[in-house]
């Protein structure tokens, strides 16, 4: 893999790790996955190799594809870890996936989301400085919009106080990155907001596997089609929406998994940091999500309404121009295909990457 621009992926055995490092090996990248597997599997970078191979097969990936990914099984906070692994390979450029993401734990135990969120982004920061590698594209969230004034959000819309711990995260690391694109311009960083990730990849052989009862709307969803929750619960009926559900901006994992190849394209020729939303502009009610994931699994799936649940706000969607303006990048697949990856990953995998 030594004549590939090599990516180190950190939490490149997660949900949108796994699918993004699919797409680095297929436009030719070298991947070095860096994972400690606190919420994954080490089978999902596994699967990565089997789907690349096959890929390989039907022309649709570098022949020797498969072979260039290796896996690291270390923690971002690990610095002399980092270390090794940048002196075993010549890094082009970091994809920063490494975090915890959940929303209400955060809530629960602030300190250990500041510290594993920002403590691993300076630590590898500082050795990427040292290292002299200064491309970095970082998985920011569109949780730092807070509640929108106004839909589409577009980048140039106000950053507001987070509402939780995580979102402060996402919100604290941008401005640590921009402010280290200030001090030395040689960086190039992409701060990617994505809207909602869902969906899986065409195989079925990786997807999203959350522990424990899902937070999100489309890991629910899935659960009840499989026959192990009962009913879709629907968090509020009476926002100021078409249906009166909220509506947010689902995007096809794979899709988001592209937009961060084309970031790193992006860097080949440009320096600076840009801000760039990641969504479809299109917004969907969870209503919407039902019915298309009920057309997915062939079987209406029951709701049950409830109260609002604290913190939602009613809209939020992208104006994704500005990717496409600057990173030549926009998204394809439609709510439809989003559910039906998404329950095809689910039926193939009913507990996941468990046995
Ligand atoms: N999924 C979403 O809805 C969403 C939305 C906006 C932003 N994001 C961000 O995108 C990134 C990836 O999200 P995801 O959905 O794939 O989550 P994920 O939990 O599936 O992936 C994160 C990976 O990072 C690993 N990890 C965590 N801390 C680590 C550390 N200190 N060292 C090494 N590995 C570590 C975990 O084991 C996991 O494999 C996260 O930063 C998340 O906050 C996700
Ligand atoms: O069981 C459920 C779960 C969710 N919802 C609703 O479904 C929508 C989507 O909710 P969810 O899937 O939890 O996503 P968000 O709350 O929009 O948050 C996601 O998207 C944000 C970016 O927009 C990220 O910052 C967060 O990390 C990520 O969880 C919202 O209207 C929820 O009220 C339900 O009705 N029932």
């Amino acid at each position: 893999m030594s004549e590939k621009k090599n990516i180190l992926v950190t939490g490149g055995a997660g949900f949108i790790g796994s699918h993004t490092c699919i797409e680095l090996l297929q436009a030719g990248y070298g991947v070095v996955v860096v994972d400690d597997l606190s919420n994954s599997s080490e089978k999902a970078v596994d699967r990565v190799r089997s789907i690349v191979a096959d890929a390989a097969k039907e022309g649709k990936a570098p022949a020797d594809a498969a072979e260039s990914i290796v896996f690291y099984k270390e923690n971002v906070l690990d610095r002399a870890a980092l270390e090794r692994i940048f002196d075993a390979h010549d890094i082009y450029g970091v994809i920063h996936f490494a975090g915890y993401k959940a929303v209400g734990e955060s809530v629960e135990k602030p300190l250990e989301y500041y510290h594993n969120n920002l403590v691993n982004t300076l630590v590898l920061c500082d050795v990427m400085r040292e290292r002299g590698c200064k491309n970095i594209v970082f998985s920011s969230s569109a949780t730092v919009y807070g509640e929108p004034d106004s839909v589409p959000l577009s980048e140039s819309a106000p950053k507001k106080p987070a509402t939780n711990p995580y979102g402060w995260t996402k919100w604290m690391i941008e401005q640590i990155l921009t402010d280290l694109s200030v001090a030395d311009p040689a960086w190039n960083i992409v701060l990617l907001r994505y809207f909602n990730p869902i969906g899986a990849h065409e195989s079925g052989l990786i997807g999203e596997d959350p522990k424990g009862i899902p937070n999100n709307l489309v890991p629910y969803v899935a659960q009840v089609a499989i026959g192990k929750l009962p009913a879709v619960r629907v968090f509020g009926n009476d926002y100021d929406t078409p249906d009166g559900t909220g509506v947010r901006d689902y995007i096809h994992v794979v899709d988001l998994a592209r937009g961060h190849v084309a970031a790193l394209n992006w860097m080949a020729d440009k320096h600076g940091v840009e801000v760039v939303n990641l969504g479809t502009g299109k917004g969907s009610s969870v209503l919407d999500v039902v019915a298309a994931f009920s057309r997915a699994c062939g079987r209406e799936l029951p709701v049950d309404i409830q109260p609002r649940r604290a913190g939602d706000v009613a809209e939020n969607y992208a104006d994704p121009r500005k990717a496409e303006e600057v990173l030549g990048w926009k998204a394809e697949y439609d709510l439809d295909r989003m559910c039906a990856d998404s329950w095809r990953w689910q039926s193939m995998n009913p507990n996941g990457y468990a046995e």
